[in-house]
């Protein structure tokens, strides 16, 4: 490794981010249908810094959108408390963007107004051709211009998704929460997003701090700062914080190449997957 690189990296292992998020004690619990009470994550421990990227990665079910979930204050800690910018979550607010799983646009309005809507209900102060051009710009960042009036019925799962991008994009909260933002997208747009999600990063000068759901290891190491490592639920709790030192800007072409995001790759492999080779053993093949 050459010496810039090797200065570059110590730089990142330095960093130190003012809170932004922070999860105290958190335990979350729901009762079921049959009136028993089931807890999904329990005494998470989580601080996010302003301006950090954190990932959170683990296995289906272990309670990564629950935890979200309590940071964008759609669901209520049965036990402890989350803030964000030093005031304790209640509900959903505009300081906090959200991206879900399952795109949560409105029907009834074309791909525009739903972007439109947003705007206008946050940035109250702008003017209307402000926010006109504000949709037209995360519209077009998504490559959606030409949809821009389709309903969500007429559009695919990529193009949904892309859609809830724009509209998280174009509030241009303090906070972006995104819940498998990417995972309904082709390889080819979820690398273009990747990059446009850090020019946005940038643009507003590293400060937006972005909590991110996701099953990509790649995506994780790409994009993050840390990455948070889930156990397997019921009570889920963090299993381990994983550093990405990793310099910015980061080019995915050059980075896969470096020692230091080998050994990480590795790292959170093996914490998610426990079997990592095929046994051929009594296995029959045909000659
Ligand atoms: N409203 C609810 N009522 C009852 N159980 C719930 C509720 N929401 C989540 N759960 C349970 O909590 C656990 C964690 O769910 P969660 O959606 O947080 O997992 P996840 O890690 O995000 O999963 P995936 O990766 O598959 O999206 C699951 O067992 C789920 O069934």
């Amino acid at each position: 490794m050459n010496a810039t690189l090797e200065k570059e990296i110590a730089l990142e292992k330095e960093k130190v981010f003012a809170p932004c998020i922070e999860v105290n004690n958190v335990t979350i619990s729901f009762k079921t249908n049959n009136k028993t009470v089931f807890t999904a994550v329990k005494d998470i421990n989580l601080k996010v810094g302003q301006g950090e990227i954190v990932s959170i990665i683990g296995h289906s079910g272990c309670g990564k959108s629950t935890l979200m979930n309590s940071i964008s204050g759609m669901v209520t800690p049965t036990q402890g408390s989350v803030t964000v910018n030093s005031k304790t979550v209640k509900g959903p607010g505009p300081d906090r963007g959200i991206v879900f799983q399952n795109y949560s646009l409105l029907p009834w309005m074309s791909v525009y107004k739903n972007v439109y809507e947003a705007v206008d209900s946050v940035l109250k102060n702008k003017t209307k051709e402000e926010k006109h051009q504000i949709v037209e710009y995360n519209l077009q960042m998504v490559n959606l211009s030409q949809h821009k009036d389709k309903l969500p019925s007429q559009l695919s799962g990529g193009m949904k998704q892309r859609t809830a991008i724009a509209r998280a994009f174009a509030i241009n909260p303090s906070v972006l929460l995104l819940d498998e933002p990417f995972g309904a997208l082709d390889a080819l747009t979820k690398s273009s997003m990747h990059v446009e999600l850090l020019k946005i990063w940038n643009l507003n000068k590293r400060q937006q701090t972005i909590v991110m759901v996701t099953h990509d290891i790649e995506e994780a190491i790409f994009l993050s700062d840390r990455v948070v490592v889930m156990n397997d639920g019921p009570e889920a709790t963090i299993r381990e914080i994983v550093d990405i030192n990793l310099p910015r800007p980061r080019n995915k072409k050059e980075i896969v190449h470096l020692p230091a995001y080998m050994a990480v790759h590795d790292k959170l492999l093996g914490l998610l997957v426990k079997n990592l080779s095929i046994e051929d053993e009594g296995v029959m093949f045909e000659k």
